[in-house]
């Protein structure tokens, strides 16, 4: 049998056999829980013995039925892939131009997050790129492969019950929606908050904490988000900060209620 449990299950064997397919790549023993537990409400007394097989999942190189009956399965039940397994983890990815409050605000929510009782991880933009993405700029393709990193470590984080809270400017809305995807592949659907900190350029650049607008403007600065490279304001924000009318602590908490653990 392959992947999702049928609706109706009744009458399975005495061993439900759950294929895994993993296309070459090394099982995964997440995926490997997450088909087991998928099949466990519907087998109930049964045994469900999952095997890892190298096809592709969404266009299998053999059919699924001749693979069952390869590895000895009597008939197949069900095909699908089963929706990854929820841990409660969740990723919050912050955006917003330099000098929004996406640092700020996310340090605040961290504190409030452990408070809680959570575990969270902070994956704050300037750490991530002295570790996770040293070496890279501020080209498009640099932003776009340090958002993407971002992404995907928040989603392991994610998968495996942790809270991620990511604090990029992440300017591009195709490349967030890759960082959605990532986080949601890995754990699950709803399991990414796109936090847009909405901080107008002028508000920002009064503020120019570190200088750096001014010398963006002087052109010291080549590609300076909101200056000279683009930012494109999200349509898709699930939570959006207005940092003129709330304080730091009153964003946070909003991000805390929307996740439901305020
Ligand atoms: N050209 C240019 N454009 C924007 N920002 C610049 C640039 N050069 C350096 N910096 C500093 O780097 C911080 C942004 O890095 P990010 O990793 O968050 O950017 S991105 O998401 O990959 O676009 C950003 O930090 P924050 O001010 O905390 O946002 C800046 O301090
Ligand atoms: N309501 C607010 N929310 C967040 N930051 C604010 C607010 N009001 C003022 N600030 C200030 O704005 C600056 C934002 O800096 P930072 O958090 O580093 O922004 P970013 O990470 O987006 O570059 C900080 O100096 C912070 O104290």
């Amino acid at each position: 049998m392959g992947g999702r449990p049928a609706p109706d299950a009744a009458g399975l064997p005495a061993v439900v056999l759950a294929l895994l397919p993993v296309a070459g790549t090394a099982p995964d023993s997440a995926a490997i829980s997450t088909l087991a537990a998928a099949w466990a409400p519907v087998a109930r007394d049964r045994a469900v013995l999952v095997v890892p097989v190298p096809v592709t999942a969404t266009a299998p190189e053999v059919a699924w039925p001749e693979l069952a009956a390869a590895y000895g399965a009597a008939e197949l039940a069900g095909v699908g892939t089963p929706a990854p397994l929820a841990t409660g983890g969740r990723a919050v990815l912050f955006t917003g131009l330099s000098g929004a409050g996406k640092s700020t605000i996310a340090a605040r929510l961290v504190e409030l997050l452990l408070e809680a009782g959570r575990t969270v991880t902070l994956l704050d933009g300037d750490e991530v790129r002295t570790h996770l993405s040293a070496g890279l700029g501020f080209a498009k393709a640099d932003r776009d492969t340090n958002v993407r990193r971002i992404g995907w470590v928040a989603g392991q984080i994610a998968k495996h019950g942790g809270i991620a809270v990511c604090a990029p400017i992440a300017p591009y809305a195709a490349t967030r929606a890759d960082a959605r995807a990532l986080v949601e592949e890995q754990a699950g659907p709803g399991s990414f908050t796109l936090v847009h900190v909405a901080t107008p350029l002028a508000e920002c650049e009064a503020r120019d904490r570190k200088g750096l607008y001014a010398k963006a403007r002087r052109g010291e600065i080549a590609e300076f988000t909101g200056i000279s490279d683009p930012y494109e304001e999200p349509t898709d924000a699930d939570v959006t900060l207005d940092t003129r009318a709330l304080s730091v602590d009153e964003s946070a908490r909003a991000v805390l209620t929307h996740l439901g653990l305020g």
